[in-house]
């Protein structure tokens, strides 16, 4: 079993479509062992997005992804990280196959529902940077 991390990002939680999300996971075959909604601050979205930080679209990411209310997630699966990615769909939901989460719910290519760790290092960083481990049940 592998575990990735997983948000529903501000323009989902604003939408009311988070159950439609969380519905999508657990019909994947995913078992939720973390969950909870935070507001990140400006400075939490830099910390979280580091690796971006020279990509020109930075500044508007951490601006829309601290905007508003998130739900973190920890998911469990065999192959996890890359069977969430696969639910997720392409990075801009207009390039994103049918069944996935971005073609079904994303509005642009910034605001695009979700988000998930792409690696296993990636994936050692996001979930302590928001869950304990006696979070993870
Ligand atoms: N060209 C862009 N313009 C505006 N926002 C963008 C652009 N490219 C990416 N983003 C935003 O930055 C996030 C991180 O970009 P990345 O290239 O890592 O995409 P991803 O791996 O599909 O998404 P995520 O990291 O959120 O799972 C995207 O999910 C999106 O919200």
């Amino acid at each position: 079993m592998e575990r990735t991390f997983a948000i529903i990002k501000p323009d989902a939680v604003e939408r009311n479509v988070t159950g439609q999300v969380l519905s999508m996971i657990e019909e994947a075959g995913f078992k939720i062992v973390g969950m909870k909604k935070i507001q990140l601050t400006r400075k939490q979205a830099e910390g979280f997005y580091y690796v971006h930080a020279e990509r020109p679209f930075f500044g508007d990411l951490c601006t829309f992804m601290s905007r508003g209310p998130v739900i973190a997630l920890v998911l469990e699966k065999e192959d996890a990280i890359s069977s969430w990615r696969n639910l997720m769909g392409a990075t801009n939901p207009a390039n994103a196959a049918e069944g996935t989460i971005r073609k079904k719910l994303g509005v642009s290519i910034e605001e695009n529902t979700v988000h998930g760790s792409d690696a296993p290092e990636t994936a050692a960083y996001e979930i302590p940077y928001f869950f304990s481990a006696l979070e993870l049940v």
